[in-house]
C-alpha cells in the first residue's frame, strides 16, 4: 500500500488512494497503519480523492481508533497539498466533499500554507449531539471526577467540547480529555479542547481528540475553540489560536462562518508492507 505523510503543525497524517482498497478499510488495517509502533505513525488516515457530484474531489477521514470523522482541519489542509503535490489543483480554489459537510480551499505558498473555509458552527446541542432539552450550549457545567469544568459545545461538522482554563496544559488534556471524550453527555464523543484566552485576538488551546488522543495541533479544534471565544464576546473576528505545535489563523464571520490558515509540511512517501496492515496483537 503506498502511502504519502505530511505534518501540519505536528498533527501528522497519511495519504492513501482509494485505489489501495478493494473493499471498505477494515478497522484493524486502519489501526495497524497508524499505530505509532507497530505502523507508520499518523495521528489519522485520509483515504482520497474520491469522486464526488456535489465538489471537486471526495476525502473519507480516520481517526487511529479506526472511528470516521466528518471532518478534520489539518487533515482538509493537508488533503490540499497532496493533491497540489499531485499536480491535481493549482493556486486557484477548489470544494472537498466531507462526512461533514463540502469545504472551499485554496493552496498558498507553494504548498507551504493552506486556506480552508471549514463552514458554519453551530452551538445547537441537536446538531453537536449533546443530551438534554434542544439549546446552544454555552457555558453549562460538567463534572468529572469531583471537578467542575465550565465547557461550550460546538460543532463545525465534527463535535467539540470547549473548556475555558486560566492554564491549559498537556497534562490537564491527558488527565481529563478521554473521560470527557466518552462522557454520556456526548453520544457521539467529542473533541475537547482547553482553552485560555489570552487577549482579543490570541487564544491558547490543548487539545484532545475523539479517537486520536493528545495532539500537538487540530485545525477544527482551532476553528471550535475561536468560534466559542467569539461568541462569548471574549475575542474579535480574527482570532490566532496557539498549540504546542504551532499556530493557526481564524476568521469569523458575523454569520458564524469559519476560514482557517495554516502551514502544512511533506515528510516522506513509501509502501506499506502486507506484514504490518495484517497484524492481529492489539
Ligand atoms: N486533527 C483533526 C481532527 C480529526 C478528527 C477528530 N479526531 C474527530 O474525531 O472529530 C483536525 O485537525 O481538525
Amino acid at each position: 500500500m503506498n502511502f504519502r505523510k505530511y505534518h501540519a503543525l505536528g498533527n501528522v497524517y497519511l495519504v492513501v488512494s482509494p485505489d489501495e482498497f478493494l473493499d471498505e478499510p477494515a478497522a484493524l488495517t486502519i489501526k495497524n497503519i497508524c499505530h505509532k509502533h507497530y505502523g507508520v505513525a499518523s495521528d489519522g488516515l485520509l483515504i482520497g480523492p474520491f469522486e464526488s457530484s456535489v465538489a471537486d474531489f471526495g476525502l473519507r477521514i480516520f481517526n487511529p481508533d479506526a472511528s470516521e470523522a466528518e471532518k478534520s482541519g489539518n487533515g482538509l489542509r493537508i488533503f490540499c497539498r497532496a493533491l497540489w503535490d499531485a499536480g491535481l489543483v493549482k493556486d486557484k480554489p477548489f470544494s472537498i466533499e466531507t462526512k461533514g459537510g463540502v469545504v472551499k480551499a485554496q493552496v498558498l505558498e507553494a504548498g507551504r500554507r493552506v486556506n480552508v473555509e471549514m463552514g458554519k458552527v453551530s452551538f445547537s446541542s441537536r446538531d453537536i449531539p449533546v443530551w438534554g432539552e434542544p439549546r446552544e450550549v454555552l457555558l453549562e457545567s460538567l463534572n468529572v471526577m469531583g471537578l467542575d469544568h465550565i465547557y461550550s459545545a460546538v460543532t463545525i461538522g465534527n463535535p467539540h467540547c470547549v473548556i475555558l482554563t486560566d492554564s491549559p496544559t498537556e497534562t490537564l488534556a491527558k488527565e481529563f480529555g478521554p473521560l470527557i471524550e466518552t462522557h454520556p453527555n456526548f453520544p457521539n464523543r467529542t473533541n475537547v479542547q482547553f482553552m485560555q484566552v489570552i487577549d482579543r485576538q490570541h487564544i491558547c488551546i490543548e487539545i484532545w481528540e475523539r479517537g486520536a488522543g493528545y495532539t500537538l495541533a487540530s485545525g477544527s479544534s482551532s476553528c471550535a475553540a475561536a468560534a466559542v471565544a467569539y461568541k462569548l464576546g471574549l475575542c474579535d473576528a480574527n482570532i490566532k489560536v496557539i498549540m504546542p505545535g504551532g499556530q493557526i489563523d481564524i476568521d469569523i464571520s458575523e454569520d458564524f462562518r469559519v476560514s482557517m490558515s495554516g502551514g502544512v509540511t511533506r515528510v516522506c512517501h513509501g509502501e506499506i508492507d502486507p506484514e504490518c496492515l495484517s497484524q492481529v496483537f492489539h
